[in-house]
C-alpha cells in the first residue's frame, strides 16, 4: 500500500489533474476502511474515550472537505486525538469545549499550540466567562466543510454549559448537561437543578425522539443514547418527572467533589489562550 507523501508525489508526478487533496481523500478512504466504517452521509465520527475521567471525546469530519471540530479533548491525551486525525487526512478547524470542566483539563490550549497559528480556534461558550478565541451564543453555528453544529444553551450544570445539534438533527453532543440514564451535578460551578430541568426540557428533549445523544461522560461503560430513551428512561428526568421530583432527586445525590477540582477550572477558564 502507498503512503499519503507516496500518492502525493505520484499523483503531481503523473500530471493527474485533481483539485485540493482529493488524492489523499481517496488513501485514506482506501487504507482506513472509509468506504464502511465510521462514516455515514458523508459524516466522519469517532467517539474516543479517557479511562482517568471517563471523559468522551468526539471527532466530526467533513468527508470531502476534511475539516473537522473536535469536542471536549481532554489535555493528557492530546497526541492521541492529534495522531488520529492525522492518521484519518483531517484538517482540524475547532476545538469545542462543552462547558469548564471540572474534572480534567481540556485539551483545546495544548491542541492550539501544535497547529499553525490561527488555523484551530477553541470555542466555548460566552456565558461560561472562560477566554476561548470564538465565544458562542444561542443559535450559534460553527461550521466544518460543509457541515456545522447548532449551540443549545443549557444553563444547570454550570451556568456556561452548551449542547452542540449536529446540522441534520441526527446527534447532539450534550457534554454534563444530560448523561446516559443520567445528568450533570448541580452543586458547584453556579449549578442549579431548576435550571437545568428546564433546558433539558426546553433545548434537548424538544429535538427529534430518533436523535442520538452524546455525553461528555459516562461511568458504567454505556455510550451513547436517544432522545426517545432518555425522555422515557432517564431516572432523574424523564418517565414524567416534574421540576419538584428532579430537585428533590439531585438535592439527595451526594457526590464526592471532583479530585482535580482546584486544578481544572482555573484551567479550563483559560481554554486555548
Ligand atoms: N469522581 C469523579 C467525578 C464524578 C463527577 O462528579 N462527575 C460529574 C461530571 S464531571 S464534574 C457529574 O456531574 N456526575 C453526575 C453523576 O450523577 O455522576 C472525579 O473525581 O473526577
Amino acid at each position: 500500500m502507498l503512503s499519503a507523501p507516496e500518492v502525493l508525489k505520484n499523483a503531481s508526478s503523473e500530471g493527474e489533474s485533481w483539485t485540493g487533496n482529493s488524492k489523499l481523500v481517496e488513501w485514506v478512504h482506501n487504507s482506513c476502511g472509509q468506504g464502511s466504517a465510521g462514516v455515514v452521509n458523508g459524516l466522519i465520527f469517532r467517539q474516543l474515550f479517557d479511562k482517568e475521567s471517563s471523559t468522551f471525546t468526539y471527532i466530526l469530519g467533513d468527508e470531502l472537505s476534511r475539516e473537522a471540530v473536535i469536542i471536549d479533548p481532554v489535555d493528557t491525551l492530546v497526541e492521541r486525538d492529534l495522531s488520529f486525525i492525522g492518521e484519518l487526512g483531517l484538517e482540524l478547524k475547532f476545538g469545542l469545549n462543552t462547558h469548564a470542566h471540572a474534572d480534567h483539563v481540556t485539551g483545546t490550549s495544548l491542541i492550539r499550540n501544535r497547529l499553525p497559528p490561527g488555523s484551530f480556534k477553541s470555542v466555548i461558550s460566552a456565558s461560561s466567562g472562560a477566554k476561548a478565541d470564538v465565544k458562542v451564543k444561542q443559535g450559534s453555528k460553527i461550521h466544518f466543510g460543509n457541515r456545522f453544529l447548532q449551540v443549545r444553551l443549557t444553563p444547570g450544570h454550570t451556568a456556561g454549559c452548551a449542547c452542540f445539534v449536529l446540522d441534520d438533527d441526527s446527534r447532539v453532543f450534550t457534554g454534563d448537561t444530560l448523561l446516559v440514564r443520567g445528568c450533570g451535578r448541580t452543586d458547584f460551578q453556579e449549578g442549579d437543578s431548576s435550571t437545568l430541568y428546564k433546558s433539558v426540557h426546553e433545548q434537548l428533549f424538544t429535538l427529534p425522539d430518533q436523535c442520538s445523544v452524546f455525553p461528555a461522560h459516562d461511568y458504567r461503560g454505556r455510550t451513547s443514547s436517544s432522545i426517545r430513551e432518555e425522555k422515557r428512561f432517564n431516572p432523574r428526568l424523564g418517565g414524567g418527572k416534574t421540576e419538584k421530583d428532579f430537585v428533590a432527586i439531585m438535592k439527595e445525590l451526594k457526590l464526592s467533589t471532583p479530585k482535580l477540582i482546584d486544578v481544572a477550572v482555573p484551567k479550563n477558564m483559560a481554554c486555548g489562550v
